[in-house]
C-alpha cells in the first residue's frame, strides 16, 4: 500500500499536501513526493525517506499553486530506488503526473504494448509509470487540443479496460484539475471530501479519510470501483462511472493492518472492525480454550491494541501494556528487506518485566505475515519472566502472496505457507496458538457496512479477486520479487529489458 492525496484548493495547496501525506505516512514509508501546478508550471520534490525528511523549508516554498498531488510510497513493483518515489510525470498530452496506490497484475504485458504500439518509453520499472502512461495514451488518442471532463473520464474507462489488478490513484492534468480513481473491484481505498472556506468550497481526494479529517475537510463519501471524480480548475467536482462490470471488493488487510484506526474505510470504522475481531477471536478462545489459565492480555504495539482491548474485555482478562514502543522508529513489515526488518522489532518494542514475571500471558498481534516479529517477541515475553506465553492473532494465518498492493510476493517466505497452526506453533515457540477464522473476520468488517458483499481476502484464502492470477504469474513474481531476488540487485535490471524488446 502507498498513501495517495489530492487537492485543488482557492489558496497554495503545499502545506496542506505535506500534512496530509504525514497523516498517511504508516502507507508508505520508502519515500515522499508533491507536485503541484501553477500558473503553466509544474514543481516537484520527491525523494527517498519521510515525509518530514524529504522536504526543507525551501521546497516548501518551491512548491507552487492552488492544485497539486502527493504520494508515499511501500514499493511493491520495481525497485525502491527515488527515481520510482511517485508522482511520476508526463509531458504528453497537457502534462501529466499520477501518485498510485496498488499494484498492476499485467503490467509486463502493457510495458511492452506501450513500447511496440504506442510508441511510448517507459523510464523505470514501476507499474505506476506504466499506469500513468496507459492514460496519457488514451487521453492523445483523443488528439484534441482541449479535453473535457466527459474525455477525462473516457480516458479512465480506457485504463480500467487495459489494466488489471489494484489500481487507486490520483492525477493531476495541467491546466484542468485533479482526478481520482478507483479500480473495478475497488480493492485499494480511495475517499473525497470537502471543506468550505470564504473563498468557495475546496475538495480533496485522499487514501484514507483521516487525512480529509485533520485538515478539516468533510468526508463525502469514497470513489467507487471503477469510479472516477474530477475536480477542475473552478473547483468544481465531477464524477462518473467509468467501467462497466464492478463488485466492490476491498482488501480486507486494510482493516487488519494497513489502515489508521480512525479511517472510515467504505462505510466502515476500521477501529470497531479492530474492536470487533478483539470480540470474535475471544469467543473462538472461549470455545477452544474453555479451562485456560491466562492471567493476562498483552498486545503487540501498535496495530493489535484495538483487538486486544475487546479481546480482554470479553475475557474478563486484565489488558496490560507490556511493550513499550520506541516512537521514532516506524513500522516493521513495510520495511524492506529482511535483515532490517529483524533488526527492527528488537529496537522498537522493550517489555515490562513486571508485567511477564510469574505470568501466563496471552500475547494479541493483528496479524502474522513472516513471523518476524512474534518470534522476536515470544522470546523476550519468555527472557522477560513470563510463565507460559500463548499467542492469538486477530487475522487468519497469511498463507497466500499478494498481488494487490502488499509487499508479499512470495509465498515461502510467509510462516503460514504449508504450516499447520501446531507447526506454527512450534517454529514461534508459543505454548499455545489461535487464529482468527476468515469467516468471522469477514462478519467483524461486514457488521460496520452490510452492504459489503465481497471482499479481497487473498492472502488468507489463496482467492484472487481479479481472475488473471496464474501459478505462472505467482512463480515469476516470487522470482523477481522475493527476498532472494532482492540480494542480487534483481529488480533494478527490469529496465534493461526494454533495450532487448527494442534489438
Ligand atoms: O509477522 P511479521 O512479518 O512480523 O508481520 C506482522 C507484524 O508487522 C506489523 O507490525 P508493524 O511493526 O509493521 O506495525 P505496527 O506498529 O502498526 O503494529 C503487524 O502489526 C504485525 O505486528
Ligand atoms: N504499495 C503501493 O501501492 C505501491 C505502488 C506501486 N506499485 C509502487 O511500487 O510504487
Ligand atoms: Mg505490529
Amino acid at each position: 500500500m502507498c498513501g495517495v492525496i489530492g487537492m485543488v484548493a482557492r489558496n497554495p495547496v503545499n502545506q496542506a499536501l505535506y500534512d496530509g501525506l504525514t497523516v498517511l505516512q504508516h502507507r508508505g514509508q520508502d519515500a515522499a513526493g508533491i507536485m503541484t501546478f501553477d500558473r503553466g508550471r509544474l514543481h516537484l520534490r520527491k525523494d527517498n525517506g519521510l515525509v518530514r525528511d524529504v522536504f526543507s523549508t525551501q521546497d516548501m516554498m518551491q512548491l507552487q499553486g492552488n492544485m497539486g498531488i502527493g504520494h508515499c510510497r511501500y514499493p511493491t513493483a520495481g525497485c525502491a530506488s527515488a527515481a520510482e518515489a511517485q508522482p511520476f510525470y508526463v509531458n504528453s498530452p497537457y502534462g501529466l503526473s499520477i501518485a498510485h496506490n496498488g499494484n498492476l497484475t499485467n503490467a509486463e504485458d502493457i510495458k511492452r504494448d506501450l513500447f511496440l504500439e504506442d510508441l511510448r518509453h517507459i523510464n523505470t520499472t514501476s507499474d505506476s509509470e506504466i499506469l500513468l502512461n496507459v492514460f496519457a495514451h488514451k487521453l492523445a488518442e483523443l488528439g484534441k487540443l482541449r479535453v473535457s471532463e466527459s474525455d477525462i473520464f473516457d480516458a479512465v474507462s480506457g485504463i480500467h479496460e487495459r489494466c488489471h489488478g489494484g489500481y487507486a490513484a490520483v492525477a493531476m492534468i495541467n491546466g484542468y484539475g485533479v482526478l481520482g480513481f478507483r479500480d473495478r473491484k475497488g480493492i485499494r481505498p480511495l475517499c473525497f471530501g470537502s471543506r468550505e472556506t470564504d473563498a468557495g468550497v475546496e475538495y480533496m481526494i485522499a487514501s484514507e479519510s483521516v487525512a480529509l479529517n485533520v485538515l478539516g475537510f468533510r468526508l463525502i463519501r469514497d470513489v467507487a470501483p471503477g469510479e472516477a471524480v474530477f475536480i477542475d480548475l473552478e473547483g468544481n467536482l465531477h464524477t462518473r462511472q467509468c467501467a462497466s462490470e464492478t463488485q466492490l471488493s476491498p482488501c480486507i488487510f486494510e482493516y487488519v493492518y494497513l489502515s489508521r484506526p480512525d479511517s472510515m474505510l467504505d462505510d466502515v470504522s476500521v477501529y470497531k472492525s479492530r474492536l470487533r475481531m478483539g470480540r470474535m477471536l475471544a469467543r473462538k478462545i472461549k470455545r477452544e480454550w474453555a479451562h485456560h489459565n491466562i492471567d493476562v492480555v498483552i498486545p503487540i504495539p501498535d496495530t493489535s491494541r484495538t483487538s486486544a482491548l475487546d479481546l480482554a474485555n470479553d475475557l474478563n482478562l486484565r489488558y496490560r501494556e507490556g511493550f513499550i514502543k520506541n516512537r521514532y522508529i516506524g513500522r516493521t513489515f513495510i520495511m524492506p528487506g529482511q535483515a532490517v526488518r529483524e533488526k527492527s522489532v528488537r529496537q522498537k518494542l522493550n517489555p515490562i518485566e513486571l508485567e511477564f514475571r510469574g505470568k501466563n500471558v496471552l500475547l494479541l498481534d493483528d496479524s502474522i505475515v513472516r513471523g518476524t516479529t512474534s518470534e522476536q517477541i515470544i522470546e523476550m515475553a519468555r527472557d522477560a519472566g513470563a510463565n507460559k506465553v500463548f499467542f492469538a492473532s486477530a487475522a487468519p494465518p497469511v498463507r497466500y502472496p499478494n498481488v494487490y498492493g502488499i509487499d508479499m510476493p512470495a509465498a515461502h517466505e510467509l510462516l503460514a505457507h504449508d504450516r499447520s497452526v501446531e507447526e506454527i506453533r512450534q517454529t514461534i515457540g508459543a505454548d499455545g496458538m489461535i487464529y482468527q477464522d476468515l469467516e468471522d473476520l469477514k462478519t467483524a468488517v461486514r457488521e460496520g457496512n452490510r452492504d459489503l458483499q465481497a471482499f479481497d481476502c487473498s492472502c488468507f484464502d489463496g482467492k484472487y479477486v481479479t481472475d488473471d492470477i496464474s501459478v505462472d504469474y505467482l512463480l515469476r513474481l516470487e522470482a523477481e520479487r522475493g527476498e532472494a531476488a532482492r540480494q542480487v540487485g534483481h529488480e533494478s535490471t527490469a529496465v534493461n529489458e526494454l533495450g532487448l524488446v527494442r534489438s
